[in-house]
């Protein structure tokens, strides 16, 4: 495999440029591809201390990877261990769905939240045929190029390298796009998980904030109980058998509507079927893309047209306040990072020998990425919609011993 060379000739067909940011698994440089003249995204993975490099399982699925093409899909151009890292060349985009989320100077017609929710819907149906899941979809894993096509990103990367560590704040805030199979510790879970995370970008993007924002997986699946209404049995027959499973007294759900005042019909009932507990009543990402919500006017707008930050350099100097304006709830993006120590990137890294199976199986194990440890910066506020918040769930049946042992792993300090 040529592009596998370790060699330093393959290397040097990239032009490092500046550090783009730091993310769960590494650094991200933008450089320049001496073949093609073209700007490449390089993440640097640390391989750590381990000799024998990225095994061949890794290399097989990063081959996966590389096959993985759509216009929806970053493409991985290419992947090569160096010096100890690994690094996979990506293809450049200039800014991601989170940062449009939160400039407070575009505004999203229903049109733009259309077409962003359906490019985001394609490329994961792209995958769900391939059987391949995404895992870890959030708003700044969704990229977005100088077309204004939307690209999903990190496909894989959890299964490949393991998921983060959990003292990293990055799991926070993937914590609020979990379905809530996950939240009850589901151990084989299937595509709804891409799903409920898709509906959750869907909400941020009527509401110009992340929806649902829990302290902690408690607190997550409190707000969701909130919003929806606690399940019951008879809605989700599977639910008392999942590992983590207590339960949650039972709420009432506030009307739909109420939480998103502005939201069309269409944009609602599809929210709804997203947002089905039984993840095997759950709508397809197939059957989400063919709602009438898509075909019905206004139609989505084309990407070009779309609303997107000024490029990156720009809209982070422009000093994004929190305080200003009213729509834009969401941290800005750096208190959302705390760059991860040397040590625990390491330890973290050493997980690509564990990786086994394949992305065709969709029975996963879930890496235990439950980022229990963080406190979130925000949480959910009705009060922006002018409603009382409902009244929120409380556990009144859990065994007291089984909680306590949960509640003690939700609040340990990072080691
Ligand atoms: N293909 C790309 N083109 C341009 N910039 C990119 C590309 N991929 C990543 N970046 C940028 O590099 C930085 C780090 O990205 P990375 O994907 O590693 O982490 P992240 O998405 O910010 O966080 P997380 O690891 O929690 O997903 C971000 O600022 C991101 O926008």
């Amino acid at each position: 495999m040529a592009d596998m060379d370790p060699s330093k000739k393959v290397a040097d067909r990239y032009l490092k440029r500046e550090v783009l940011g730091e993310g769960t698994y590494g650094v991200v440089y933008k450089a320049i591809d001496t073949r093609t003249g073209m700007t490449v995204a390089i993440k640097k993975i640390r391989l750590g201390k381990q000799k024998e490099g990225v095994n061949f399982t890794a290399l097989r699925e990063i081959k996966l990877l590389k096959e993985l093409k759509d216009p929806n899909i970053i493409e991985l151009i290419d992947a090569f261990p160096h010096k100890g890292n690994l690094h996979l060349v990506f293809e450049f985009m200039e800014t991601d769905l989170e940062a449009v989320i939160r400039d407070r100077n575009i505004f999203l017609s229903p049109a733009d939240t259309k077409s962003y929710l359906q490019m985001t819907l394609k490329g994961l149906a792209f995958c769900h045929k391939k059987w391949i899941l995404h895992r870890d979809m959030k708003p700044n894993n969704l990229l977005i190029g100088s077309n204004g096509q939307l690209k999903l990103a990190d496909f894989g990367l959890a299964r490949m390298f393991g998921s983060p560590d959990r003292r990293f704040t990055h799991q926070v805030f993937a914590r609020w796009y979990r379905a809530p199979e996950l939240l009850f510790g589901a151990k084989q879970y299937g595509s709804g998980v891409d799903v409920w995370a898709a509906a959750c970008i869907f909400a941020e993007l009527l509401l110009r904030r992340p929806f649902l924002q829990g302290t902690s997986d408690i607190d997550q699946l409190g707000k969701i109980f909130s919003a929806f209404g606690t399940p019951t049995p008879a809605q989700w027959p599977d639910m008392v058998y999942l590992p983590d499973y207590v339960e949650y007294q039972y709420a009432p759900a506030p009307p739909l509507r109420s939480l998103f005042p502005m939201a069309t019909d269409d944009a609602l009932d599809l929210l709804s079927k997203m947002f089905t507990y039984d993840p095997k009543a759950r709508i397809s990402v197939q059957q989400a893309l063919e709602h009438r919500y898509f075909s019905s006017a206004p139609l989505p707008s084309d990407p070009d047209k779309l609303p997107r930050p000024a490029p990156k350099k720009e809209s982070r100097d422009s000093g994004f306040n929190l305080q200003e304006g009213p729509t834009v709830l969401s941290p800005p993006r750096k208190s959302r990072r705390v760059m991860p120590g040397r040590d625990g990137f390491e330890g973290n890294s050493m997980q690509a020998d564990k990786v086994d199976g394949n992305f065709s199986d969709f029975r996963q194990t879930i890496d235990d990425n439950t980022g229990k440890n963080e406190s979130a910066p925000m949480s959910v506020d009705f009060s922006i919609f002018g409603l009382k918040p409902p009244n929120r769930p409380t556990i009144n049946s859990a065994d007291r011993s089984y909680l306590k042992r949960k509640l003690d792993l939700e609040f340990q300090q990072p080691e």
